[in-house]
């Protein structure tokens, strides 16, 4: 199972032209590697969904999978607008460069002081979540004396088949005004009551990483009903439908989705034919995928450490970083795939069946439960693919252990685009308590930076 442009050359994994041994030894493990190319035709692919069927559209790029500066340049020049679910990621596409003006903001708890940011950035659409946000906005709005376009977020009461915890279209959710229940009418009333609230249309997201069109055909069938209800009775038309993201990917050789592009399109499908079984007038379809544009470009590099051999139990493998840089196993039971970075004699060795481990102090810092794979050794190097979504992003520093660095790579050309965090990093928000004397360098340890 290889993405987009990765291959082996001369028997060494090679990404977008670069051999990863290269990139290893130039930038450390662990090491997040993201092949440009792939992003870019997922973007362009999910576009051209739409152009050929000459729909009005937005491709809307989900910060929280990914985002970097880097990542932000390349949404640019791709000509995608991103969400932003925190003050922190928008300040950070701002800061990139990113138009406000194709951005949105989405959370179910946004602050006041998010609000007013976003408001002040003249931020293109805020999705709004809920009937607090809603007062809260209006404050804004009235202080700063200005309008601003939202979307609202209804929970459609679909269930789409994922993890529980991607779910977020159901109806006991705490995303979105409900619509079983009225909420999502209420809420409708009061935005159309809002003076400074200018209503462009309704979004709906129904959860992440699924494979069937069904829950959106659900939603879009749910969605187009309460449209036309609302239409004759209060005069409302939307002038957008955003049908959120979750379009799945592929982490294993079991995940046999559709790609992400014929789930698009078939999903367009249903809401072409909504849109003229009902005679609504074509809205603008917006998408925002987050997970289906990074997690197939991303690979992750390990180290192979130590090894324990517990006889007639199992074989541990443990790798030079874990948990702290993809939280997605332990959290979800998540399940990835792993390849050799290199095709050496040793690949000829009988397979062995191991679990991958990492090296945070949890038991339950486990890569992979159980893999086949050529014998590995101290110091070989070991790629988990797919991780390009959701890893870096839930990163943490846990027992200190520095963040990994990131690198693009395209035609050849490799760049680092977040630096591996250091120690001197992780301890650059400590303050020392008043009138203690502070020990400085007496253990001697030094930092990590490699580059
Ligand atoms: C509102 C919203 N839009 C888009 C996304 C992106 O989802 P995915 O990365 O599965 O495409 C999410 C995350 O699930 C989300 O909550
Ligand atoms: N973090 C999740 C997806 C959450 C989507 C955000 N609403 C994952 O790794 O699968």
């Amino acid at each position: 199972m290889l993405f987009g442009t990765t291959n082996y050359v001369n028997d060494h994994l090679t990404i977008g032209g670069v051999p990863v041994p290269y990139l290893a030894e130039k930038y450390g493990t662990p090491l997040f590697i993201y092949d440009v190319a792939l992003m870019r035709q997922q973007m362009r692919a999910f576009k051209e969904v739409f152009t050929k069927r000459k729909l009005a559209h937005r491709v809307i790029y989900a910060s929280k999978a990914f985002c970097s500066t880097a990542m932000y340049q390349l949404l640019q020049q791709e000509q995608l607008g991103c969400d932003v679910v925190s003050g922190g990621e928008l300040y950070a596409a701002l800061a990139a460069g990113m138009d406000p003006a194709m951005m949105e903001f989405h959370g179910n708890n946004k602050s006041k002081a998010e609000l007013t940011a976003a408001v002040t950035a003249g931020i293109g659409k805020i999705v709004v979540d809920n009937f607090h946000e809603i007062e809260l906005l209006n404050q804004v709005l009235a202080e700063q004396q200005t309008t601003q376009e939202v979307l609202f977020r209804i929970a459609p009461g679909v269930t789409a088949e994922t993890h529980d915890y991607i779910l977020t279209g159901q109806q006991d959710s705490k995303f979105g005004f409900d619509v079983a229940s009225g909420q999502a009418e209420e809420a409708l009333v009061q935005l159309l009551h809002s003076p400074r609230i200018k209503i462009q249309g309704i979004h709906f997201h129904i959860g992440s990483q699924i494979f069937a069109a069904t829950g959106y055909e659900k939603a879009l069938e749910r969605t187009f009903n309460l449209l036309t209800k609302w239409r004759s009775k209060f005069g409302f038309t939307a002038r957008i439908v955003n049908i959120g993201g979750g379009f799945g990917v592929r982490y294993t050789e079991n995940d046999n989705p559709n790609t992400p592009v014929q789930l698009m399109t078939q999903i367009t499908d249903t809401f072409v034919q909504h849109v003229q079984e009902q005679h609504y007038p074509l809205p603008e379809i917006w998408i925002e995928p987050g997970r289906s544009i990074v997690a197939e470009a991303g690979t992750t590099v390990y180290q192979v450490g130590s090894s324990k051999h517990i006889p007639g139990i199992r074989q541990y493998i443990s790798v030079d970083g874990g948990m702290g840089d993809n939280i997605r196993p332990a959290l979800y039971d998540a399940t990835y795939n792993f390849v050799p970075v290199e095709l050496t004699n040793e690949h000829n060795l009988a397979p062995q069946t191991i679990r991958i481990t990492g090296k945070y102090c949890e038991s339950g810092d486990i890569l992979q439960k159980s893999i086949t794979l050529p014998h590995l050794a101290p110091g070989d190097l070991i790629a988990m693919q797919s991780t390009g979504a959701y890893g870096y992003s839930m990163a943490s520093s846990y027992n200190n252990n520095p963040r990994p660095a990131v690198v693009f790579v395209e035609d050849g050309q490799d760049h680092l685009v977040i630096r591996r965090e250091t120690y001197a990093d992780l301890t650059r928000l400590n303050i020392p308590l008043p009138n203690e004397t502070q020990s400085q360098g007496k253990v001697g340890v030094t930092d990590n930076v490699r580059i």
